[in-house]
Protein backbone atom coordinates (compact mmCIF):
# COMPACT_ATOMS: atom_id res chain seq x y z
CA UNK A 1 0.00 0.00 0.00
CA UNK A 2 1.15 3.43 -0.72
CA UNK A 3 1.85 5.59 2.10
CA UNK A 4 -0.23 8.21 0.73
CA UNK A 5 -3.44 5.69 1.27
CA UNK A 6 -1.91 4.94 4.68
CA UNK A 7 -1.79 8.12 5.77
CA UNK A 8 -5.02 9.13 4.30
CA UNK A 9 -6.63 6.08 6.02
CA UNK A 10 -4.88 6.95 9.16
CA UNK A 11 -6.45 10.32 8.96
CA UNK A 12 -10.08 8.85 8.33
CA UNK A 13 -10.23 6.44 11.07
CA UNK A 14 -12.73 7.35 13.97
CA UNK A 15 -13.70 10.89 11.91
CA UNK A 16 -16.15 12.74 14.60
CA UNK A 17 -18.96 14.30 13.11
CA UNK A 18 -21.61 16.86 13.68
CA UNK A 19 -25.42 15.79 13.34
CA UNK A 20 -27.83 17.53 11.16
CA UNK A 21 -29.10 18.96 8.09
CA UNK A 22 -28.60 22.65 7.94
CA UNK A 23 -27.98 23.32 11.26
CA UNK A 24 -26.49 26.06 12.66
CA UNK A 25 -23.74 24.15 13.31
CA UNK A 26 -20.43 25.65 15.17
CA UNK A 27 -16.95 24.26 15.63
CA UNK A 28 -13.21 24.65 16.92
CA UNK A 29 -9.88 23.03 16.57
CA UNK A 30 -8.18 25.05 19.32
CA UNK A 31 -10.18 25.61 22.49
CA UNK A 32 -11.51 29.45 22.66
CA UNK A 33 -10.85 30.09 18.92
CA UNK A 34 -14.55 30.44 17.78
CA UNK A 35 -15.64 34.51 19.60
CA UNK A 36 -18.41 34.27 21.88
CA UNK A 37 -21.55 36.05 21.36
CA UNK A 38 -20.44 37.87 17.91
CA UNK A 39 -19.06 37.28 14.37
CA UNK A 40 -16.47 40.05 14.50
CA UNK A 41 -14.80 41.10 16.76
CA UNK A 42 -12.01 43.51 16.60
CA UNK A 43 -9.98 41.26 17.70
CA UNK A 44 -10.82 37.23 16.61
CA UNK A 45 -9.66 35.05 19.25
CA UNK A 46 -6.16 33.61 19.17
CA UNK A 47 -5.08 36.31 16.43
CA UNK A 48 -7.33 34.38 13.73
CA UNK A 49 -9.11 36.54 10.81
CA UNK A 50 -13.00 36.72 10.68
CA UNK A 51 -14.85 36.18 7.53
CA UNK A 52 -17.78 35.24 6.17
CA UNK A 53 -18.38 32.66 3.21
CA UNK A 54 -21.99 33.21 1.71
CA UNK A 55 -24.03 30.96 0.36
CA UNK A 56 -27.08 32.65 -0.35
CA UNK A 57 -27.51 36.29 -0.78
CA UNK A 58 -27.26 38.23 2.45
CA UNK A 59 -31.26 38.97 2.31
CA UNK A 60 -32.67 35.55 1.53
CA UNK A 61 -35.80 34.21 3.56
CA UNK A 62 -33.96 32.95 7.02
CA UNK A 63 -35.39 29.45 5.38
CA UNK A 64 -32.59 29.75 2.21
CA UNK A 65 -30.38 31.69 4.12
CA UNK A 66 -26.59 30.24 3.91
CA UNK A 67 -23.60 31.35 5.47
CA UNK A 68 -20.60 30.53 7.76
CA UNK A 69 -18.32 32.47 9.45
CA UNK A 70 -14.73 30.83 9.02
CA UNK A 71 -11.87 31.89 11.83
CA UNK A 72 -8.99 31.36 10.14
CA UNK A 73 -4.84 32.03 10.19
CA UNK A 74 -4.96 34.03 6.76
CA UNK A 75 -7.93 35.60 5.39
CA UNK A 76 -8.69 34.10 1.90
CA UNK A 77 -8.03 37.44 0.27
CA UNK A 78 -4.47 36.81 0.99
CA UNK A 79 -4.05 35.11 -2.08
CA UNK A 80 -1.92 35.93 -5.90
CA UNK A 81 -3.52 36.38 -9.05
CA UNK A 82 -5.88 33.62 -10.81
CA UNK A 83 -4.56 32.40 -14.51
CA UNK A 84 -6.32 30.30 -16.55
CA UNK A 85 -5.11 26.74 -16.60
CA UNK A 86 -6.35 23.42 -18.82
CA UNK A 87 -9.45 22.38 -18.11
CA UNK A 88 -8.16 18.55 -19.57
CA UNK A 89 -11.50 16.61 -19.14
CA UNK A 90 -13.74 18.86 -16.35
CA UNK A 91 -15.65 20.98 -18.48
CA UNK A 92 -18.52 23.35 -17.78
CA UNK A 93 -21.64 24.72 -19.26
CA UNK A 94 -22.55 26.09 -21.52
CA UNK A 95 -23.06 22.63 -23.09
CA UNK A 96 -22.72 23.52 -26.51
CA UNK A 97 -20.08 20.82 -28.33
CA UNK A 98 -22.69 19.07 -29.68
CA UNK A 99 -26.76 19.27 -30.17
CA UNK A 100 -28.57 17.70 -27.81
CA UNK A 101 -29.45 14.01 -28.13
CA UNK A 102 -32.82 12.74 -27.90
CA UNK A 103 -31.44 9.35 -28.00
CA UNK A 104 -30.75 7.02 -25.49
CA UNK A 105 -27.56 7.12 -24.21
CA UNK A 106 -25.27 4.17 -22.29
CA UNK A 107 -21.89 4.20 -20.86
CA UNK A 108 -19.40 1.40 -19.59
CA UNK A 109 -17.24 2.69 -16.50
CA UNK A 110 -14.16 5.14 -17.36
CA UNK A 111 -10.97 3.19 -17.98
CA UNK A 112 -8.35 3.46 -15.35
CA UNK A 113 -6.51 6.62 -15.30
CA UNK A 114 -2.97 6.83 -16.33
CA UNK A 115 -1.07 6.47 -12.55
CA UNK A 116 -0.73 9.79 -10.67
CA UNK A 117 -4.08 11.24 -11.30
CA UNK A 118 -5.84 13.28 -8.87
CA UNK A 119 -9.21 13.03 -8.38
CA UNK A 120 -9.52 16.68 -9.81
CA UNK A 121 -7.45 15.76 -12.93
CA UNK A 122 -9.67 12.52 -12.84
CA UNK A 123 -12.87 14.48 -13.24
CA UNK A 124 -14.43 13.52 -17.08
CA UNK A 125 -17.46 15.90 -17.62
CA UNK A 126 -20.69 13.58 -19.43
CA UNK A 127 -22.70 16.70 -19.97
CA UNK A 128 -25.29 19.06 -18.23
CA UNK A 129 -27.53 21.88 -19.00
CA UNK A 130 -28.16 25.49 -18.08
CA UNK A 131 -25.10 28.21 -17.17
CA UNK A 132 -23.16 28.49 -14.21
CA UNK A 133 -23.28 32.04 -14.60
CA UNK A 134 -27.03 31.82 -14.13
CA UNK A 135 -27.07 29.85 -11.35
CA UNK A 136 -29.04 27.25 -13.10
CA UNK A 137 -28.63 24.09 -13.94
CA UNK A 138 -26.31 20.91 -13.82
CA UNK A 139 -23.47 19.05 -15.15
CA UNK A 140 -23.04 15.37 -14.92
CA UNK A 141 -19.19 13.89 -14.31
CA UNK A 142 -17.67 11.15 -13.78
CA UNK A 143 -14.33 10.86 -11.64
CA UNK A 144 -11.21 8.14 -11.58
CA UNK A 145 -8.51 8.52 -9.59
CA UNK A 146 -5.09 6.82 -7.95
CA UNK A 147 -3.44 9.50 -6.01
CA UNK A 148 -4.05 11.90 -3.35
CA UNK A 149 -4.24 15.74 -4.51
CA UNK A 150 -1.21 16.19 -2.75
CA UNK A 151 -0.32 19.79 -2.70
CA UNK A 152 -3.02 21.25 -4.66
CA UNK A 153 -6.93 22.22 -3.35
CA UNK A 154 -9.82 22.87 -5.32
CA UNK A 155 -12.71 24.89 -5.22
CA UNK A 156 -15.73 25.30 -7.35
CA UNK A 157 -17.83 29.05 -7.71
CA UNK A 158 -20.19 27.29 -10.03
CA UNK A 159 -21.79 25.08 -7.82
CA UNK A 160 -22.28 22.43 -5.20
CA UNK A 161 -20.47 18.78 -5.56
CA UNK A 162 -22.52 15.71 -4.84
CA UNK A 163 -19.75 13.15 -4.85
CA UNK A 164 -21.23 9.46 -5.25
CA UNK A 165 -18.24 7.28 -4.83
CA UNK A 166 -18.85 4.03 -6.49
CA UNK A 167 -15.11 2.31 -6.19
CA UNK A 168 -12.74 3.04 -3.46
CA UNK A 169 -13.14 5.44 -0.42
CA UNK A 170 -12.55 9.35 0.15
CA UNK A 171 -11.00 11.00 2.32
CA UNK A 172 -11.78 14.50 1.83
CA UNK A 173 -9.95 17.71 3.47
CA UNK A 174 -12.13 20.82 3.63
CA UNK A 175 -12.00 24.44 4.90
CA UNK A 176 -14.64 23.03 7.58
CA UNK A 177 -12.54 19.55 8.79
CA UNK A 178 -11.97 16.13 7.51
CA UNK A 179 -15.15 13.42 5.79
CA UNK A 180 -14.69 10.22 4.47
CA UNK A 181 -16.53 8.98 2.13
CA UNK A 182 -17.30 5.40 1.49
CA UNK A 183 -19.11 3.55 -1.72
CA UNK A 184 -22.63 3.93 -1.08
CA UNK A 185 -22.17 7.23 0.56
CA UNK A 186 -22.84 10.69 -0.87
CA UNK A 187 -20.30 13.47 -0.02
CA UNK A 188 -21.32 17.08 -0.65
CA UNK A 189 -19.03 20.06 -0.80
CA UNK A 190 -20.51 23.45 -0.76
CA UNK A 191 -20.21 26.26 -3.55
CA UNK A 192 -16.84 28.15 -3.10
CA UNK A 193 -15.42 25.47 -0.57
CA UNK A 194 -12.13 24.43 -0.74
CA UNK A 195 -10.94 21.22 -0.33
CA UNK A 196 -8.58 18.55 -1.62
CA UNK A 197 -9.58 14.55 -2.30
CA UNK A 198 -7.32 11.49 -1.02
CA UNK A 199 -7.74 7.77 -2.13
CA UNK A 200 -8.12 5.43 0.69
CA UNK A 201 -7.61 2.86 -1.98
CA UNK A 202 -5.34 2.13 -4.72
CA UNK A 203 -7.98 3.03 -7.76
CA UNK A 204 -11.64 5.55 -6.63
CA UNK A 205 -13.96 5.96 -8.76
CA UNK A 206 -17.76 7.41 -9.16
CA UNK A 207 -19.76 10.11 -9.87
CA UNK A 208 -20.47 14.14 -9.35
CA UNK A 209 -23.52 16.34 -9.71
CA UNK A 210 -22.76 19.26 -10.12
CA UNK A 211 -25.30 21.88 -9.08
CA UNK A 212 -25.66 25.21 -10.71
CA UNK A 213 -28.52 25.85 -9.43
CA UNK A 214 -29.67 26.67 -5.82
CA UNK A 215 -27.90 24.24 -2.78
CA UNK A 216 -29.92 21.08 -2.19
CA UNK A 217 -32.05 20.79 0.35
CA UNK A 218 -34.40 17.64 1.85
CA UNK A 219 -37.66 17.48 0.10
CA UNK A 220 -40.96 18.33 1.91
CA UNK A 221 -42.88 15.00 2.92
CA UNK A 222 -46.33 16.18 2.83
CA UNK A 223 -48.65 13.33 3.45
CA UNK A 224 -45.53 11.08 4.58
CA UNK A 225 -45.31 12.98 8.09
CA UNK A 226 -42.36 14.00 9.99
CA UNK A 227 -40.13 11.46 9.53
CA UNK A 228 -38.86 9.29 6.49
CA UNK A 229 -37.14 9.05 3.32
CA UNK A 230 -33.57 10.69 4.18
CA UNK A 231 -33.52 11.46 8.15
CA UNK A 232 -31.99 15.08 8.91
CA UNK A 233 -30.26 13.26 11.95
CA UNK A 234 -27.99 11.28 9.68
CA UNK A 235 -26.12 13.90 7.73
CA UNK A 236 -23.02 14.70 9.29
CA UNK A 237 -21.09 17.85 8.97
CA UNK A 238 -17.15 18.07 10.43
CA UNK A 239 -15.48 19.20 12.86
CA UNK A 240 -12.89 21.91 12.58
CA UNK A 241 -9.31 20.79 11.60
CA UNK A 242 -6.91 22.96 10.36
CA UNK A 243 -3.25 22.80 8.13
CA UNK A 244 -0.98 25.11 9.52
CA UNK A 245 1.57 25.50 6.38
CA UNK A 246 1.33 23.67 3.44
CA UNK A 247 -1.24 20.87 2.39
CA UNK A 248 -0.99 18.10 4.52
CA UNK A 249 0.50 19.81 7.36
CA UNK A 250 -1.51 19.87 10.57
CA UNK A 251 0.80 21.02 13.35
CA UNK A 252 1.41 24.62 14.67
CA UNK A 253 4.17 26.61 12.97
CA UNK A 254 5.27 24.01 10.46
CA UNK A 255 7.15 25.70 7.20
CA UNK A 256 4.72 26.78 5.10
CA UNK A 257 4.61 25.62 1.32
CA UNK A 258 3.67 26.58 -2.21
CA UNK A 259 -0.10 25.00 -2.31
CA UNK A 260 -2.10 24.99 -6.00
CA UNK A 261 -5.25 26.50 -5.75
CA UNK A 262 -7.97 25.65 -8.57
CA UNK A 263 -10.70 27.40 -9.06
CA UNK A 264 -13.47 26.47 -11.19
CA UNK A 265 -15.00 29.46 -12.41
CA UNK A 266 -17.93 30.33 -15.08
CA UNK A 267 -17.34 27.12 -16.54
CA UNK A 268 -13.64 27.28 -16.75
CA UNK A 269 -10.30 26.36 -14.49
CA UNK A 270 -7.97 29.13 -12.95
CA UNK A 271 -4.95 28.68 -10.69
CA UNK A 272 -3.24 30.61 -8.62
CA UNK A 273 0.24 29.28 -6.12
CA UNK A 274 -0.45 30.17 -2.68
CA UNK A 275 2.06 30.26 -0.20
CA UNK A 276 0.14 28.21 2.54
CA UNK A 277 -2.99 26.51 2.72
CA UNK A 278 -6.15 27.94 2.18
CA UNK A 279 -7.66 24.49 4.26
CA UNK A 280 -6.40 26.91 7.58
CA UNK A 281 -9.49 27.53 9.33
CA UNK A 282 -9.21 27.06 13.26
CA UNK A 283 -12.89 27.23 14.02
CA UNK A 284 -16.31 27.65 11.83
CA UNK A 285 -19.70 28.27 12.75
CA UNK A 286 -22.45 28.28 10.18
CA UNK A 287 -25.07 26.67 7.85
CA UNK A 288 -22.93 26.34 4.72
CA UNK A 289 -20.94 23.56 5.32
CA UNK A 290 -19.81 20.22 3.90
CA UNK A 291 -21.71 16.80 4.78
CA UNK A 292 -21.74 12.89 4.11
CA UNK A 293 -24.80 11.06 4.36
CA UNK A 294 -25.03 6.99 4.24
CA UNK A 295 -27.35 5.95 1.47
CA UNK A 296 -27.43 2.78 3.21
CA UNK A 297 -29.89 5.20 6.17
CA UNK A 298 -32.73 6.18 3.45
CA UNK A 299 -36.04 4.98 4.61
CA UNK A 300 -37.47 3.60 1.57
CA UNK A 301 -41.17 4.24 1.15
CA UNK A 302 -43.22 3.01 -1.26
CA UNK A 303 -46.72 0.93 -2.16
CA UNK A 304 -48.03 -1.52 0.32
CA UNK A 305 -51.13 -2.21 -1.75
CA UNK A 306 -50.86 -2.09 -6.01
CA UNK A 307 -48.70 -0.05 -8.62
CA UNK A 308 -45.27 1.09 -8.70
CA UNK A 309 -45.20 5.05 -7.07
CA UNK A 310 -43.15 7.13 -8.89
CA UNK A 311 -39.63 7.20 -8.12
CA UNK A 312 -39.62 10.96 -6.54
CA UNK A 313 -40.72 8.99 -3.52
CA UNK A 314 -36.76 8.00 -3.21
CA UNK A 315 -35.80 11.55 -3.34
CA UNK A 316 -32.97 12.10 -1.08
CA UNK A 317 -32.19 16.01 -1.92
CA UNK A 318 -33.27 18.34 -4.34
CA UNK A 319 -32.39 21.79 -5.82
CA UNK A 320 -35.52 23.38 -5.54
CA UNK A 321 -36.29 26.38 -8.49
CA UNK A 322 -38.47 29.26 -8.70
CA UNK A 323 -41.69 26.85 -9.73
CA UNK A 324 -43.08 24.84 -6.43
CA UNK A 325 -42.29 21.29 -7.47
CA UNK A 326 -40.11 21.51 -10.17
CA UNK A 327 -36.27 20.67 -9.44
CA UNK A 328 -33.38 22.25 -10.95
CA UNK A 329 -32.66 18.51 -10.49
CA UNK A 330 -33.28 16.14 -7.64
CA UNK A 331 -30.94 13.00 -6.43
CA UNK A 332 -32.16 9.96 -6.28
CA UNK A 333 -31.68 6.61 -4.99
CA UNK A 334 -33.16 2.94 -5.41
CA UNK A 335 -32.14 1.35 -2.13
CA UNK A 336 -32.85 -2.13 -0.77
CA UNK A 337 -36.37 -2.20 -0.28
CA UNK A 338 -39.20 -4.68 -0.42
CA UNK A 339 -41.95 -5.15 -3.56
CA UNK A 340 -45.43 -6.41 -2.24
CA UNK A 341 -48.01 -4.64 -5.12
CA UNK A 342 -50.39 -6.95 -5.98
CA UNK A 343 -51.51 -7.38 -9.90
CA UNK A 344 -48.93 -4.89 -10.46
CA UNK A 345 -45.74 -4.82 -12.97
CA UNK A 346 -43.12 -4.08 -10.35
CA UNK A 347 -40.07 -2.66 -12.38
CA UNK A 348 -39.78 0.64 -12.92
CA UNK A 349 -42.67 1.32 -15.73
CA UNK A 350 -42.25 2.31 -19.41
CA UNK A 351 -42.47 5.72 -19.70
CA UNK A 352 -41.45 9.14 -21.44
CA UNK A 353 -40.53 12.06 -19.05
CA UNK A 354 -40.49 15.96 -19.20
CA UNK A 355 -37.36 15.80 -16.74
CA UNK A 356 -34.34 14.36 -18.30
CA UNK A 357 -32.84 10.71 -16.14
CA UNK A 358 -29.28 10.65 -15.63
CA UNK A 359 -29.04 7.35 -13.61
CA UNK A 360 -25.39 5.57 -12.03
CA UNK A 361 -25.07 2.23 -10.31
CA UNK A 362 -23.07 2.33 -7.29
CA UNK A 363 -23.37 -1.66 -6.89
CA UNK A 364 -24.91 -4.80 -7.87
CA UNK A 365 -27.54 -4.46 -10.66
CA UNK A 366 -30.82 -2.34 -11.13
CA UNK A 367 -34.08 -3.75 -11.13
CA UNK A 368 -35.37 -2.65 -14.34
CA UNK A 369 -32.11 -3.50 -16.44
CA UNK A 370 -31.04 -7.26 -17.25
CA UNK A 371 -27.69 -6.34 -18.22
CA UNK A 372 -25.56 -3.83 -19.76
CA UNK A 373 -26.25 -0.93 -17.04
CA UNK A 374 -22.82 -1.96 -15.12
CA UNK A 375 -21.48 -0.18 -11.69
CA UNK A 376 -19.43 3.02 -12.52
CA UNK A 377 -21.83 3.18 -15.89
CA UNK A 378 -24.53 5.49 -16.38
CA UNK A 379 -27.42 6.09 -18.91
CA UNK A 380 -28.87 9.42 -19.96
CA UNK A 381 -32.95 9.25 -20.91
CA UNK A 382 -33.22 12.59 -22.20
CA UNK A 383 -36.11 14.88 -21.92
CA UNK A 384 -38.92 12.82 -23.27
CA UNK A 385 -37.15 9.93 -24.36
CA UNK A 386 -38.92 6.56 -24.33
CA UNK A 387 -37.39 3.85 -21.62
CA UNK A 388 -38.34 1.46 -19.08
CA UNK A 389 -37.60 -1.93 -18.74
CA UNK A 390 -35.37 -4.14 -21.11
CA UNK A 391 -37.07 -6.83 -22.63
CA UNK A 392 -35.67 -9.49 -20.50
CA UNK A 393 -36.80 -7.65 -17.64
CA UNK A 394 -40.21 -7.16 -19.37
CA UNK A 395 -40.83 -10.83 -19.71
CA UNK A 396 -39.69 -11.78 -16.58
CA UNK A 397 -41.81 -9.18 -14.48
CA UNK A 398 -45.00 -10.21 -16.50
CA UNK A 399 -44.82 -13.13 -15.18
CA UNK A 400 -43.19 -13.38 -11.78
CA UNK A 401 -45.10 -14.95 -9.17
CA UNK A 402 -46.86 -11.65 -6.92
CA UNK A 403 -45.21 -13.03 -3.32
CA UNK A 404 -43.09 -10.37 -1.43
CA UNK A 405 -40.07 -9.68 -3.03
CA UNK A 406 -36.76 -8.48 -1.30
CA UNK A 407 -34.35 -5.98 -3.79
CA UNK A 408 -31.50 -5.98 -2.11
CA UNK A 409 -28.76 -7.03 -4.88
CA UNK A 410 -27.78 -3.01 -5.75
CA UNK A 411 -27.76 0.28 -5.31
CA UNK A 412 -28.29 3.10 -7.99
CA UNK A 413 -29.14 6.82 -7.93
CA UNK A 414 -30.47 8.87 -10.47
CA UNK A 415 -29.93 12.84 -10.86
CA UNK A 416 -33.28 14.24 -12.64
CA UNK A 417 -33.21 17.67 -13.97
CA UNK A 418 -35.87 20.12 -15.70
CA UNK A 419 -33.71 20.95 -18.59
CA UNK A 420 -32.29 18.28 -21.38
CA UNK A 421 -28.44 17.17 -21.24
CA UNK A 422 -26.62 17.95 -23.54
CA UNK A 423 -23.73 15.68 -23.80
CA UNK A 424 -19.57 16.90 -24.44
CA UNK A 425 -18.08 15.66 -27.37
CA UNK A 426 -16.17 13.23 -24.97
CA UNK A 427 -18.93 11.42 -24.29
CA UNK A 428 -20.59 10.82 -27.54
CA UNK A 429 -16.85 9.69 -28.96
CA UNK A 430 -15.70 7.38 -25.79
CA UNK A 431 -15.30 4.07 -26.32
CA UNK A 432 -17.01 3.19 -23.14
CA UNK A 433 -20.34 4.80 -25.10
CA UNK A 434 -22.32 1.69 -26.07
CA UNK A 435 -23.14 1.50 -29.42
CA UNK A 436 -26.32 -0.88 -29.63
CA UNK A 437 -28.13 0.62 -26.45
CA UNK A 438 -31.50 0.60 -28.31
CA UNK A 439 -31.30 -2.82 -28.59
CA UNK A 440 -32.24 -3.76 -25.18
CA UNK A 441 -35.99 -2.72 -26.38
CA UNK A 442 -35.52 -4.83 -29.08
CA UNK A 443 -38.11 -7.83 -29.50
CA UNK A 444 -41.04 -6.76 -26.90
CA UNK A 445 -43.42 -8.38 -29.21
CA UNK A 446 -46.78 -7.65 -30.05
CA UNK A 447 -49.50 -9.18 -27.95
CA UNK A 448 -52.23 -7.43 -28.48
CA UNK A 449 -55.05 -9.57 -29.31
CA UNK A 450 -58.56 -7.78 -29.93
O1 LIG B 1 -35.37 3.57 -14.45
C1 LIG B 1 -35.74 4.73 -14.61
O2 LIG B 1 -35.99 5.21 -15.71
C2 LIG B 1 -35.99 5.57 -13.38
C3 LIG B 1 -37.37 5.33 -12.89
C4 LIG B 1 -37.60 4.48 -11.85
C5 LIG B 1 -38.87 4.23 -11.44
O3 LIG B 1 -39.05 3.43 -10.40
C6 LIG B 1 -39.96 4.80 -12.08
C7 LIG B 1 -39.72 5.69 -13.12
C8 LIG B 1 -38.42 5.96 -13.50
O4 LIG B 1 -38.15 6.85 -14.46
FE1 LIG C 1 -37.09 6.84 -16.10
Amino acid sequence: MSSGIEQARKAAERLEYLSGFGNEHSSEAVPGALPVGRNAPQRAPLGLYAEQLSGSAFTEPRAHNRRSWLYRIRPSAAHPRFVRSDNGTFRGAPFTDQAPDPNRLRWGPLPEPPAGTDFLAGLWTLGGNGDPARRSGMAIHLYAANSPMAERVFSDADGELLIVPERGGLLLRTEFGLLRADPGHVALIPRGVRFRVEPLDASVRGYVCENYGRPFVLPDLGPIGANGLANARDFQAPVAAYEDGGAGTGTDGAAERPVEVVNKFCGNLWTAEYDHSPLDVVAWHGNHVPYVYDLRRFNVLGSISYDHPDPSIFTVLTSPSDTPGLAGVDFVVFAPRWLVGEDTFRPPYFHRNVMSEYMGLIEGAYDAKAEGFVPGGGSLHNMMSAHGPDRTTFDRASSAELVPQKVDNGLAFMFETRWPVAATAQAMAADHLQGRYDDVWQGLERHFRP
